[in-house]
């Protein structure tokens, strides 16, 4: 049995540094610890201080207590979260704000090692510079350690397919990256799209956590989508009746994320995968919590969703908004600055949304027959259009060309009452101002947190990845969003009349779905605050998923 001793001293401990780097001298290195646990061999089961060794000594000076360690495997730093998320904004972004919340809760008693993949577009690569230049300025123990590049599979069909394997080719590298660590390492915490590397982490020996940058519900679909692949044969869409997913209502075919709407795709294929793969995960991070999204949540804790075997725990710990640049005074502010409180509908349609004429003419149709106040950003099509486009389905829109594709006289019409914004906007800011009053959104997680942290209800209108579901769980489960019928068939397509009547539903809150939808989002604005506050659930799945990692930290294997 290993005996252990329990101290709780100021003390300065004695390093052979002969064991670290080879040189032949001792040193002192002064710390002070509180909490010190002792065993007479092998490493600290539980200390603060990430001080490592085989063996050790107890030295007691005039003044104050020392302790020799001998051939010490000493690591002179915090553990590390190593983090690979994919290269997107909203991925990279929101994971990397998510353990920075971690680091800070812990009283920064880790570090962030962030794994930088090689993106596959020269965009794509400078938004993540532009990202690694800012965190390395943010004077938190943030490094970047850039991954070797790594051919991107050239015959991938599909985007989820692209992402999924690109990030799976990168799994050497990753390993050598974490057994070559100078720290004990608490976890190596991975985008969803990067689940088949908890394999990597269990042979180091070390935790992995799935990072879920998206909703609860689309949690509960994944790891469910492996019982969904043996019970349902066909397609979805010929599905007769609803699919259950645990924790959801009934929800229609017609809802299913992109990425499993063809069983023939090797994106369905690699999706069923990934959710397979993060039942095997020390625990899953999540950017929600749990007064938002009850439902699926417990159906995960409850091991609904794969019957017969416990899921990791969830950790749900959001909302976290990634802190961007703040354009206080921007055109689009200014302009809400000028206009009644809560008259104002907002369109703004993700990081990749944009329309072509006949879909721009219908929203103008119904913009001027509701007659409502707007601030709408309008994308063009992604430049790539014409070209092979990007393999990580990652083409952003262009500016649009205002007097090119927006009816004639239709700016002239609005005048005062309307504004069109043809680039990116200060989304965040623009949901903050008081005169906002509803949101038409493409329903991406980011932009729907933000909107409920405004308390503001929405109409979702989904174009992509997953968000046919999370507008399905916006209307049917939170009801904080009135419905639009969305054509998915025809690009998505809706009509003039249809978004008509839904921008009168949400602004004027005259029919039983508006009023709904105004109330439960403001019921939704006080969950989220609550949730982030001293004392709320996602502070205290922080300290929860804090102590695990604290507590699971070890040095790799091999
Ligand atoms: C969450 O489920 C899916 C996400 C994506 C997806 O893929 C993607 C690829 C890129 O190269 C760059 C991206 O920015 C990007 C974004 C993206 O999804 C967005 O993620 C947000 C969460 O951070 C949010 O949930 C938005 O709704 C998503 O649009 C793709 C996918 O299948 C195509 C998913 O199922
Ligand atoms: O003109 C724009 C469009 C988008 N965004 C921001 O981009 C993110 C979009 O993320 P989301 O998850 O909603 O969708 P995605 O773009 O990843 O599909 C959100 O933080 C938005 O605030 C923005 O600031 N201005």
């Amino acid at each position: 049995m290993q005996k252990s001793v329990v101290l709780r001293i100021s003390i300065q401990i004695l390093v052979d540094r002969s064991t670290l780097r080879g040189r032949a001298h001792l040193f002192l290195l002064p710390v002070t610890i509180d909490w010190l646990f002792i065993s007479q061999s092998g490493e600290f089961p539980g200390a603060t201080q990430s001080y490592w060794f085989s063996s050790i000594a107890l030295v007691r000076t005039k003044s104050a207590a020392r302790l020799h360690l001998q051939s010490a495997t000493t690591m002179a730093t915090t553990p590390a979260l190593v983090l690979l998320p994919e290269w997107g904004s909203g991925h990279l972004m929101s994971m990397l704000e998510t353990c920075k919340r971690v680091l800070l809760s812990g009283r920064k008693a880790f570090s962030i090692t962030l794994l930088v993949v090689r993106p596959p577009t020269a965009e794509a690569t400078s938004e993540v510079e532009a990202h690694v230049r800012r965190e390395a300025a943010s004077g938190l123990d943030i490094r970047f350690h850039r991954l070797p590049a790594v051919e991107p599979p050239a015959d991938a069909v599909g985007v989820e397919e692209f992402i999924a394997r690109y990030l799976s080719l990168h799994a050497p590298h990753v390993r050598d990256a974490v057994a070559a660590m100078a720290c004990p390492v608490a976890a190596l915490v991975l985008d969803l799209f990067a689940s088949p590397l908890v394999g990597v982490a269990r042979d180091l020996g070390v935790p992995s956590y799935v990072f879920m940058s998206s909703t609860g519900a689309m949690l509960a679909l994944m790891l469910h989508l492996p019982v969904l692949h043996e019970a349902v044969t066909v397609e979805f869409e010929e599905l007769e009746g609803d699919v259950h997913v645990p924790g959801l209502p009934p929800m229609p075919p017609a809802s299913m994320i992109c990425p499993v709407v063809d069983k023939k795709s090797p994106n369905y294929t690699w999706f069923v995968r990934l959710g397979d793969r993060f039942m095997d995960a020390t625990g899953i991070i999540a950017n929600t919590a749990e007064g938002l999204e009850p439902g699926p949540l417990e159906a995960v804790a409850e091991s609904r969703c794969v019957p017969g075997r416990p899921a990791p725990p969830v950790y749900p710990v959001g909302p976290v908004l990634s802190l961007g640049d703040r354009s206080p005074s921007h055109e689009c502010v200014a302009w809400l600055d000028a206009q009644p409180p809560a008259s104002v509908v907002f369109l703004c349609f993700g990081s990749m949304g944009w329309f072509d004429p006949p879909q721009v003419a219908e929203i103008t149709a119904a913009l001027e027959r509701c007659g409502h106040r707007f601030l709408w950003v309008l994308r063009g099509p992604p430049s790539s259009e014409t070209g092979a486009g990007a393999p990580d389905g990652s083409e952003h829109p262009t500016d649009a060309d205002l007097d090119l594709i927006l009816p004639e006289g239709f700016l002239e019409r609005t005048k005062g009452k309307g504004m069109v914004w043809p680039t990116w906007a200060p989304q965040k800011d623009i949901l903050a101002h008081a005169a906002v009053g509803g949101f038409v959104t493409h329903g991406g997680w980011n932009s729907v947190l933000e909107s409920l942290w405004h308390g503001v209800p929405m109409a979702p209108w989904p174009l992509y990845a997953e968000q046919h579901l999370n507008a399905f769980e916006l209307v049917a489960d939170m009801g904080v969003a009135v419905p639009l019928k969305v054509d998915r068939k025809r690009d998505n397509f809706v009509e003039a009349t249809e978004l008509e009547r839904a921008l009168r539903s949400l602004m004027t809150g005259g029919d039983e779905e508006g009023r709904r939808a105004r109330e439960k989002a403001e019921e939704m604005k006080a969950v989220c605050r609550e949730a982030v506050a001293e004392g709320g659930s996602s502070q205290a799945a922080l300290q929860r998923l804090a102590e695990a990692l604290r507590s699971g930290a070890v040095i790799p294997k091999g």
